[in-house]
């Protein structure tokens, strides 16, 4: 029996990005569905984006049609499959006109626990649609424009409204993830913070232990995505008074105060994820911390680093008519080819907006010397006496300067 009372609102979608999903390879799948009896969807998440006039990145099809029968019927089209590893889990990916095409079969979650799920297989779209995460995210939509929607996604995604399908504690149980998946869809569709369902921010904080158990790859999707969001300062404060934030790499001791002003600071300007982030770090050790809970890109702790070591220290030059000065001579000394995209960044930290554009301006000036030559005078230079751009480099750049030797810096400089 469904576990919830059943309620299935349809109607009939007809929007240009719904007309654009139609490519040779879609129609002759849903044909070939047809033919042979089988139900086949749009599901989930792109259901939710086409129905707020998105074109969505990546569309999943649900379908009521078992692996064994999806494999025998593409076989017996000469469709080829490629990667059968979801299979388990009831998706295979078939290729039709160059496109992939993943499909997977209606399900009901049997055991989970908490990150990984056993499955069995149904004909039902409603069980399907209930063990979903969000009601916006539990919608299916058919090839002729049929809206399938048991849990009133399409009201609560007008409505602006993010709300778990069923009982919040038991779908966070299911898979912790949905915590920091509930964020995220609050800044994507939420107009003005603030407003949360009781139950869900209780379940939130009952059960954020549990993201310990979650892997720091795909905490990190995630959260880069709620940094990329609208609300930000309301989420991230979210995430430390429900006390998330430990189970997620983030430090116990954030400096929120420094947060609220650097949050206010990049508003509008784009800025990186770690840009936001480097904010409630108070040290680098809060850096390194994050890249071993999380496993970041040697790019981000680099920009993460940097930020946390410059965003006092280099900073606008004093009433003067190169307030730019400072960063461009530290551009200039770091000779790496990223240090314009870190200064960049630190810029919108440090809200220093009219530099922004000064920089953008600016180009590094090119050397009348090679590398090559430098590191000829470094060692050739018996006194040892320090090339000024050999020790520039050693006291500005890089951040993590202590423990990477610069080869062509004078020897007694070096670690
Ligand atoms: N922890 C999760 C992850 C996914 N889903 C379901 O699987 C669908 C597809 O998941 P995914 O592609 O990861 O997310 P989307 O909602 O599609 O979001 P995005 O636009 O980022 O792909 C979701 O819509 C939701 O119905 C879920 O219930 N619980
Ligand atoms: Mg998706």
């Amino acid at each position: 029996l469904p576990l919830l009372k059943r309620h299935l609102f349809t109607m009939k979608l007809q929007s240009p990005e719904f007309q654009s999903l139609f490519t040779e390879g879609l129609k002759s799948l849903t044909e070939l569905f047809v033919k042979e009896n089988h139900e086949l969807r749009i599901a989930g998440g792109a259901v939710r984006d086409l129905l707020s006039g998105v074109k969505p990145q990546d569309v999943d099809f649900a379908t009521t049609a078992t692996p064994e029968q999806m494999k025998g019927m593409f076989q017996a089209a000469g469709i080829r499959m490629i990667n059968n590893k979801g299979e388990k889990h009831g998706t295979v990916t078939a290729r039709l006109d160059k496109e992939n095409f993943e499909i997977t079969t209606l399900r009901i979650d049997v055991v989970t626990d908490g990150r990984h799920a056993e499955v069995e297989f149904t004909t039902d779209w409603q069980r399907d649609a209930e063990r979903r995460d969000l009601t916006i995210n539990s919608m299916f939509l058919g090839f002729d424009g049929t809206l399938y929607d048991y849990f009133n996604g399409y009201e609560d995604l007008k409505n602006k409204k993010v709300r778990f399908v069923g009982h919040a504690k038991k779908r966070i149980q299911e898979d912790y993830l949905r915590i920091l998946r509930y964020f995220r869809f609050y800044g994507k569709i939420v107009d003005k913070p603030g407003d949360h369902d009781p139950e869900t921010l209780e379940a939130i904080a009952a059960n954020a232990r549990g993201l310990a158990g979650v892997s720091g790859e795909r905490i990190w999707v995630e959260l880069k995505k709620i940094l990329l969001g609208s609300h930000v300062n309301h989420l991230v404060h979210l995430i430390y008074d429900l006390d998330v934030a430990p189970y997620i790499g983030l430090p116990i001791n954030a400096s929120l105060e420094e947060f609220d002003k650097v949050s206010q600071n990049v508003e509008g300007f784009s800025p990186k994820p770690m840009t936001l982030l480097a904010s409630l770090f108070k040290v680098q050790d809060d850096v390194t911390k994050l890249d071993l809970r999380l496993k970041i890109s040697k790019e981000e702790k680099n920009l993460g680093l940097f930020l946390v070591k410059y965003r006092k220290d280099l900073t606008k030059a004093a009433d003067s008519a190169e307030p730019l000065k400072p960063y461009q001579d530290f551009i200039i000394d770091c000779r790496e080819p990223d240090a314009t995209a870190r200064v960049w960044e630190l810029l919108k930290y440090q809200g220093q907006h009219g530099l922004l554009g000064d920089l953008q301006q600016w180009s590094v000036p090119t050397f009348p010397v090679s590398g090559h030559d430098i590191r000829k005078v470094s060692v050739s230079n018996t006194e040892h006496s320090g090339h000024p751009l050999g020790a520039s480099v050693m006291l500005h750049c890089p951040p993590w300067s202590a423990q990477v030797a610069v080869p062509w810096a004078p020897a007694e400089l070096a670690p």
